[in-house]
């Protein structure tokens, strides 16, 4: 197994770097990389994307060492409910995706992709109803990319497509165009951007601008930071992942099954965008849930390790990351 270049000052176990394929381009990626180590209390995952700076990459890393020093916080639930995630794709590959998903009742399909018509979104969203039934819920995700006018219009359009959407993420960029949408469409409205890549994701709570917050385990920090920020952020949270590896979803399975309230399907199904994990057993549903003991135990395998191992110039730019990002956070 190709191992980073051992850095006795991190940990004397093992720092492994891996790339692995999407089965279908997903937030303008078709590789996911990052880092798995391995500390005194088990593997944790450190995988920002490349367009976060080393400051951004900060809470990242202190997620990480979060689960390799101190392990996983107690669980209140042995099973965790989660959405399939549609990326924009086809009518006939959403449909297939949603019917492939392992019982998921909550599909999340991606919308206001760069050169995506209204009429693709909502042959998409329709395709996801008849796969997912009448009683699915079926929620998107705009990544910031409509103003509020296409927003409200569209939200219109796709709301109709879905037969019912349960809610809207990040439909715009900006805390303040996000409340606007919110006061202008009926669909509940959830934040995401405006909460990870924040400087205070309190502003969405003082601009009344989402009814819902996303949690994603990485970019905030780290299982107990997001406890910490659902307990104080006064709004209903949802889980979601930032396409790690089994690895890296373990953590985020570990605050939904932590959250004294688990409202929503958890977007932790994204094991099958990856055409490969570092374990045999990666986190997949079964009858729409994952098990949390499974993902408590999970380690990762030596034979997976080295058969989704980086090259030693991808190795190389991620130990030069992870010092960089080590400098910057102490
Ligand atoms: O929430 C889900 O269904 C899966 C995770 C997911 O959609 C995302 C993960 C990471 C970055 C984005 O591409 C996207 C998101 O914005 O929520
Ligand atoms: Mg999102």
């Amino acid at each position: 197994m190709r191992c980073a270049r051992r850095d006795r000052t991190l940990y004397p176990d093992r720092v492994h770097v891996y790339a692995i394929g999407l089965r279908t381009r997903f937030r303008r990626i078709t590789v996911r990389e990052g880092m798995l180590i391995e500390g005194p209390a088990g593997w944790g995952e450190f995988s920002p994307f490349w367009d976060y700076d080393p400051v951004e990459s900060a809470a990242w890393w202190r997620a990480t060492r979060e689960i390799t020093e101190q392990g996983l916080p107690e669980p209140v639930r042995d099973r965790v409910p989660v959405n399939v995630t549609v990326p924009a794709v086809g009518p006939e590959q959403a449909a297939r995706i949603v019917r492939d998903s392992g019982g998921c009742r909550t599909a999340k399909v991606k919308v206001a992709e760069p050169g995506q018509t209204a009429a693709e979104e909502a042959d998409r969203l329709a395709a996801v109803r008849e796969a997912i039934g009448p009683q699915g819920a079926i929620r998107v995700d705009a990544n910031g990319g409509w103003d509020v006018d296409t927003a409200v219009d569209r939200i219109t359009v796709l709301d109709r497509a879905a037969g019912g959407l349960e809610y809207v993420e990040q439909p715009v960029a900006s805390v303040p165009d996000l409340a606007r949408v919110r006061r202008a469409v009926r669909v509940p409205i959830a934040a995401d951007e405006s909460i990870r890549r924040a400087e205070d994701p309190f502003a969405v709570v003082r601009a009344q601008a989402a009814d819902i917050v996303v949690l994603k385990v990485q970019p905030i920090g780290g299982v107990r930071a997001c406890l910490d920020l659902a307990e104080r952020i006064g709004l209903p949270v949802v889980v979601s992942s930032a396409i790690e590896t089994s690895v890296g979803l373990a953590a985020g399975v570990a605050l939904a099954a932590a959250l004294p309230e688990l409202p929503y399907a958890c977007g932790l199904a994204t094991a099958q965008l990856l055409t490969a994990d570092v374990t045999g057993h990666p986190l997949l549903p079964v009858d729409g849930a994952l098990d949390v003991a499974a993902a408590r135990g999970l380690r990762p395998d030596p034979d997976r390790l080295a058969a989704t191992a980086a090259d030693p110039e991808t190795t190389a730019r991620w130990t030069a990351r992870l010092d960089a990002v080590r400098a910057v956070a102490g």
